[in-house]
């Protein structure tokens, strides 16, 4: 058990040091392309499947809520919430198109969409981030594994050097917290 925890960490260490040593530059332009788009009064679209939804949600609720600072409410929405669109969609549809016809109605040209997917490879991702693309929007990715198919459609991927869904995931989160940092500072 000790062995274990000491290598999850040791991992962990180690992918973090990497995606510094790798991303600052690509993680310093996410970030200044979510500020632009909170100046501007867009909003920020935020979608993933499993782990990466509950990141999803994790981070619009502290665009809307407060991260550290008391500053006004930002626009931010995760199209992992909403159940009865979500099962909708899936049922009529295909469950590969949740968050693409959910895109198709709430984004605006403008505003920033956030795709989260370890392997970079989830078809309802890339497919969310086509359609967004499509309307005028910035595509981000956060993804892992060589980025997958992400590459293609995303503005700036951010592609975590690692293979391990969760050591992928944990950086995910801190990237998100970084966004939030960096949104404090300004507004
Ligand atoms: O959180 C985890 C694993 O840590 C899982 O729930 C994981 O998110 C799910 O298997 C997802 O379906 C994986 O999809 P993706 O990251 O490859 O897009
Ligand atoms: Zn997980």
């Amino acid at each position: 058990m000790t062995e274990k925890i000491d290598s999850v960490f040791q991992d962990h260490i180690e992918v973090a040091q990497a995606t510094l040593a790798q991303l600052k530059g690509t993680i310093e332009k996410v970030c200044q392309v979510v500020i632009d788009c909170s100046k501007r009064g867009n909003k920020v679209l935020l979608f993933g499947n499993g782990g990466s939804a509950a990141d999803a949600q994790h981070i619009a609720a502290e665009f809307v809520g407060r991260f550290v600072k008391e500053r006004r409410s930002l626009p931010a929405i995760a199209l992992t919430t909403d159940t009865s669109a979500i099962t909708a969609i899936a049922n009529d549809y295909g469950y590969e198109r949740v968050f693409e016809r959910q895109v198709a109605g709430l984004a605006v040209k403008g505003d920033v969409i956030i795709g989260l997917s370890s392997s970079g490879n989830s078809l309802s991702v890339i497919n969310g981030l086509i359609k967004g693309r499509e309307l005028g929007c910035k595509t981000i990715g956060l993804s892992g594994q060589r980025g997958g198919n992400m590459n293609q459609h995303c503005d700036l991927n951010i592609v975590i050097p690692s293979n391990t869904t969760a050591r992928i995931q944990e950086m995910h989160i801190l990237i998100g917290h970084i966004i939030c940092e960096t949104i404090d500072d300004v507004f």
